[in-house]
């Protein structure tokens, strides 16, 4: 008989049921909204010229396979984290970073709960934005820290609730952990400005928080990956022995190829070398090394000007076209005759917009017009293109008037 009678069905991925939901709607003019990932003007997948170019150089270095160390090759580790914080930024000249590879910013942010839970002096408690990423909460819970969250996202304006976030930040026990998405926030889109980042910096060291960045977006949002990273830079500047996760999946295309890495900033070399070597000791059971064709593209690209420009005028021709489905959609909204605020549409920033739709909206919005979205109202402007962006606009304003 069977072992697993007792194994109820789970419930299905909120956004990958959104994508079957699509491929099943006979109606061209549909349109999904819910896939995250970025997707050309034709709404094709888009393979960077400068990751097909890393390919070729790759292919004529017949490389071997062997295993790569447990924390990654040091020169891909070298190259993600000084693409974080600058070429001469003194964290890494006075050796002050511990970084590994991490498989996509999945693993890396895994990395990184598996080691708080098991290292961290203060309270196993980290605190998430409302709303966040839906992956944070089972990931960090899985690591066994408790989760829990701080005010974040304002509904009535579709922005941030800045003091709603000083509220809560400023209850936090001393010494917890703090989740801070570093530029694109998913699912909403909505970034701190710099002097509101600074404000929280300093509550931050005030309240003694523990702030573990997720930045899987690096380049991608404003499409300048120094800009993007500023949150990050600032806050070491600041003095905060940050924890930091990376991913390429998005700003470098790099989805499949599993690329990611897990940095600590310590307060010293010798601190680093402690930290590293029980990092380490995590990884090897958990997966013993990473993988290594995507790693090597990475370097190929960060380690080479010619390619490194090329990327560069890549991820920015990414974030500009976002960015112009961005305005276009406003554009569009107004033309159709709404008197809404949709200002909001064009004031959040990188691969999300939430557009403050209610449910019964978004269900009409798929009903009527195979317009398909998740149910807050979330859309990824990487689905909406110049060509189905005047329907977009149209079903939306319908559902809103
Ligand atoms: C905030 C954040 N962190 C981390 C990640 C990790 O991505 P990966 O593991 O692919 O690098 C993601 C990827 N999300 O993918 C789009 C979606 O499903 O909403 C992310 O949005």
């Amino acid at each position: 008989n069977s072992w697993w009678s007792h194994v109820e069905m789970g419930p299905p991925d909120a956004i990958l049921g959104v994508t079957e939901a699509f491929k099943r709607d006979q109606n061209p003019k549909k349109i999904n909204l819910g896939v995250g990932a970025y997707r050309d003007d034709d709404g094709k997948p888009f393979v960077l010229p400068s990751v097909k170019k890393a390919e070729e150089n790759l292919r004529v270095k017949n490389l071997d396979k062997e295993y790569s160390p447990i924390s990654g090759s040091a020169d891909f580790c070298k190259h993600a984290i000084t693409l974080a914080l600058g070429t001469d930024n003194e964290a890494i000249t006075n050796g002050l970073n511990s970084t590994v590879q991490g498989i996509s910013g999945t693993g890396s942010l895994t990395i990184g709960a598996h080691f708080l839970s098991k290292w961290f002096p203060g309270n196993k408690d980290i605190y998430l934005p409302t709303p966040s990423w839906g992956n944070h909460t089972p990931l960090f819970k899985l690591a066994g820290l408790n989760v829990k969250a701080y005010k974040y996202y304002n509904a009535k304006t579709c922005g941030l609730d800045f003091q709603g976030l000083l509220d809560d930040v400023a209850k936090i026990p001393e010494k917890s952990i703090i989740l801070l998405h570093a530029c694109a926030h998913n699912p909403t889109g909505v970034d701190p400005k710099p002097e509101q980042w600074a404000e929280l910096s300093n509550l931050i060291r005030k309240k003694q928080l523990f702030p573990f960045f997720d930045m899987a977006y690096q380049g991608f949002a404003s499409g300048d990956v120094m800009k993007d990273s500023l949150a990050v830079r600032m806050f070491i500047k600041e003095g905060h022995n940050i924890a930091l996760a990376q991913s390429f999946a998005k700003n470098m295309g790099l989805y499949g190829e599993r690329v990611g890495a897990f940095s600590l900033i310590n307060s010293d070399k010798d601190e680093a070398a402690r930290t590293m070597s029980q990092i380490k000791i995590l990884v090897r059971p958990m997966y013993s090394n990473p993988p290594i064709n995507g790693a090597r593209i990475v370097s190929e690209i960060l380690g080479n000007d010619e390619l490194k420009n090329q990327w560069l005028v890549d991820v920015k021709g990414m974030a500009d076209r976002i960015i112009s489905v961005r305005s276009k959609l406003r554009e569009n909204l107004k033309k159709n005759g709404s008197t809404r605020d949709w200002s909001h549409i064009t004031d959040q920033i990188g691969m999300f917009c939430f557009t403050g739709l209610k449910a019964p909206e978004v269900e009409r919005l798929t009903k009527e017009f195979s317009i398909y979205l998740t149910k807050d109202g979330r859309i990824s402007m990487a689905g909406v293109t110049s060509k189905n962006v005047e329907y977009l606009a149209h079903g939306i304003h319908e559902v809103t008037k």
